[in-house]
């Protein structure tokens, strides 16, 4: 089993105060593996991404990538295999999607301080067209069309597609999308989707958060219903979907007469 997992996180809890915000929880990615992260507002799901990614510091736990433990801050977590996307997009929204995408590039070549070492060298001499080139072949791969105009301009659907392929311009193995379909019109869903299909077929690992049941569980491999920080189902979509776990999550126990 170890040797088909990417991401494990063991462990994880996470307190605010006295607000447990996730209470122990563990889950694996595989490759190719789409594992949804349902529940409620206020559930914990970006305090959990945030915790995998290394935005927040857990209070316990191990988050491992292909094995190996993952610790300090998300720039680090990021050039070891990991990438993320953000509830509320943060792009430069004066910035085309091109120029958005191209510090990815970038970054992806920052995996060691020697590798840092020899760009920063080689910065003077290096062919910035031709990264842009490749920073508008990613934007081509996830069906990004305009890709000059201002983010700004783009519908939050265009945006959000944007962060995904930003994310994929660092090669991850695992990618986190927290509420990638929130505010999106039907075609940006259906490009999101598409992108999210496109990364499980290169055998990479998702990570999935959002409310939309009826996406999750036409995506998702593998659901994990979070409620108060804990994990309360964690198994196939179709039996999350019909769970006794999912029902009092969602609609409150003992309600017979609602
Ligand atoms: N920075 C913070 N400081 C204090 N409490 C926080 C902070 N961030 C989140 N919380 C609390 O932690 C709990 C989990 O919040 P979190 O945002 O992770 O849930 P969520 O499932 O992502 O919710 P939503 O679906 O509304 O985005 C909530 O009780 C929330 O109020």
């Amino acid at each position: 089993m170890t040797g088909s997992v990417l991401l494990e996180v063991s462990g994880l809890t996470k307190n605010y105060g006295g607000v447990r915000a996730v209470d122990n929880v563990s889950f694996t990615v595989a490759p190719g593996e789409v594992v949804g992260l349902v529940g409620p507002n206020g559930a914990g799901k970006t305090t959990l991404v945030d915790c995998i990614f290394g935005t927040q510091k857990a209070d316990a736990g191990t988050v491992t990538l292909s094995g190996r433990t993952l610790g300090g801050a998300s720039e680090k977590r990021a050039r070891q295999g990991l990438s993320r996307t953000f509830q509320h997009p943060q792009l430069a929204l004066e910035l085309s999607a091109v120029e958005n995408i191209v510090p990815a590039l970038y970054g992806r070549r920052m995996s060691s301080p020697l590798h840092s070492l020899w760009w920063a060298l080689k910065g003077p001499f290096e062919n910035w067209g031709a990264t842009a080139d490749r920073a508008r072949a990613v934007a081509h791969e996830y069906s990004i069309d305009d890709t000059t105009s201002a983010c700004g301009e783009l519908s939050l659907g265009g945006q959000r597609l944007v962060e995904v392929a930003r994310a994929m311009a660092t090669d991850p193995q695992v990618l986190l999308l927290d509420e990638p379909f929130a505010g999106a019109d039907h075609t940006g869903i259906a490009a999101i989707a598409g992108a999210v299909r496109k990364i499980q077929a290169q055998g990479r690992g998702v990570v999935l958060v959002d409310h939309n049941v009826d996406l999750i569980a036409e995506l998702a491999t593998t659901v994990v219903l979070l409620d108060f920080g804990s994990v309360e189902f964690h198994g196939a979509p179709a039996e999350c979907l019909a769970s006794d776990a999912m029902r009092e999550v969602y609609f409150g126990a003992g309600e017979e007469n609602s």
